[in-house]
């Protein structure tokens, strides 16, 4: 445990600020632990990355680095917001804001299935984080239940998206760079991947589709179970099961809306936008609630704005970056 020579191996400074606890979460490249800043007491949740869980050097420290320069400048209600960032030779550690709710995934599996209310109010917020990025030019690229945390344990709760690691920021201004060149040594596909970058965006939109499926149904679209098909043929071929018992309180917009993020041709997808758009989210009371939810603490009640500021009141420190996104 971390009490004994673990504490040893972590970041000297990072030690110095924060107590790392019990573990909370773990991922493909690590692990997460409840950390508690000393001077504050405040809550964290520390994401500590193995460089070595990377197939190859490079990948480690591009992806991660990708991670932080993103987590660094993105800055929206539900995305979640880097604290602090250490690193030892063979680990990161990134502080983040902790989500007491924990992982969207425990709360389906514990739940079966969310209700439709619920799971509109937390596919609306995902929805939202998810335009925010691509209106900034970031595909997430790894949007699944794991990845969505929630604020509290109430059916009622402010969500989060985090992995960023397997994000990419789209090379637009090296893409705009080549087409001020002469073109007539380029190949076809430089320009055609032109517009395959719009593609890019819609990575996103299908995984929204396969997480509101499973928070509607308790169950994922593509499964090794379903039929003799692999995983990878059931999507391909965009070939999911609705199973009665399991969606048949589920309402025709809310099935309309995955079917419609979950086609095939990119092209043909509904996107981020339209899925907004779409009658199903054009739920008012939800709306209300989600702004509600979604706007900055202790911004509720604007008289409160001039009382001292008092020692409770946490004052959401901005990462330092270069300069946040809009
Ligand atoms: C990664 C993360 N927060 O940023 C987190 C992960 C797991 C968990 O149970 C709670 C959390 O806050």
């Amino acid at each position: 445990d971390l009490m004994s020579d673990d504490q040893s191996s972590l970041p000297r400074a990072l030690q110095d600020k924060y107590v790392l606890t019990r573990r909370i979460g773990t991922g493909v490249c690590g692990e997460v632990r409840l950390a508690f800043e000393r001077s504050t007491c405040r809550k964290f949740a520390v994401k500590i990355i193995n460089k070595k869980n990377f197939q190859s050097e490079g990948t480690a420290t591009r992806n991660a680095e990708t991670e932080i320069e993103i987590l660094q400048r993105v800055d929206h209600p539900c995305l979640i917001k880097t604290e602090d960032f250490y690193q030892t030779e063979d680990s990161y550690y990134i502080v983040l804001e902790l989500m007491e709710g924990g992982e969207l995934f425990h709360r389906v599996k514990s739940q079966q299935q969310l209700d439709e209310g619920v799971a509109k109010l937390y596919f609306y917020q995902m929805l939202c984080a998810v335009q925010y990025l691509h209106r900034n030019g970031i595909i997430h690229r790894d949007l699944k239940p794991e990845n969505v945390l929630l604020s509290s344990s109430e059916d009622e709760c402010l969500i989060k998206v985090t992995d960023f690691n397997q994000s990419r920021i789209l090379e637009e201004a090296a893409l705009m760079r080549t087409l001020c060149g002469t073109p007539s040594y380029l190949a076809p596909e430089v320009f055609t991947h032109a517009s395959s970058t719009g593609y890019g965006l819609a990575v996103d939109a299908w995984s929204l589709g396969v997480l509101l499926f499973v928070c509607l149904s308790g169950y994922a679209p593509f499964h090794e179970s379903f039929g003799e098909r692999s995983v990878t043929e059931q999507i391909i071929h965009g070939e999911f099961t609705m199973v009665p018992s399991k969606w048949r309180r589920v309402s025709n917009q809310a099935k309309d809306v995955v079917r419609k993020l979950l086609v095939v041709d990119p092209k043909l997808r509904m996107t981020v936008d339209e899925a907004l758009q779409h009658p199903w989210l054009q739920d008012q009371p939800m709306l209300q609630t989600a702004h509600r939810l979604m706007k900055p603490a202790g911004r509720g009640d604007e008289d409160d704005e001039d009382d001292a500021p008092s020692a409770a009141v946490s004052t959401e420190a901005e990462p330092s970056s270069a300069g946040s996104l809009n």
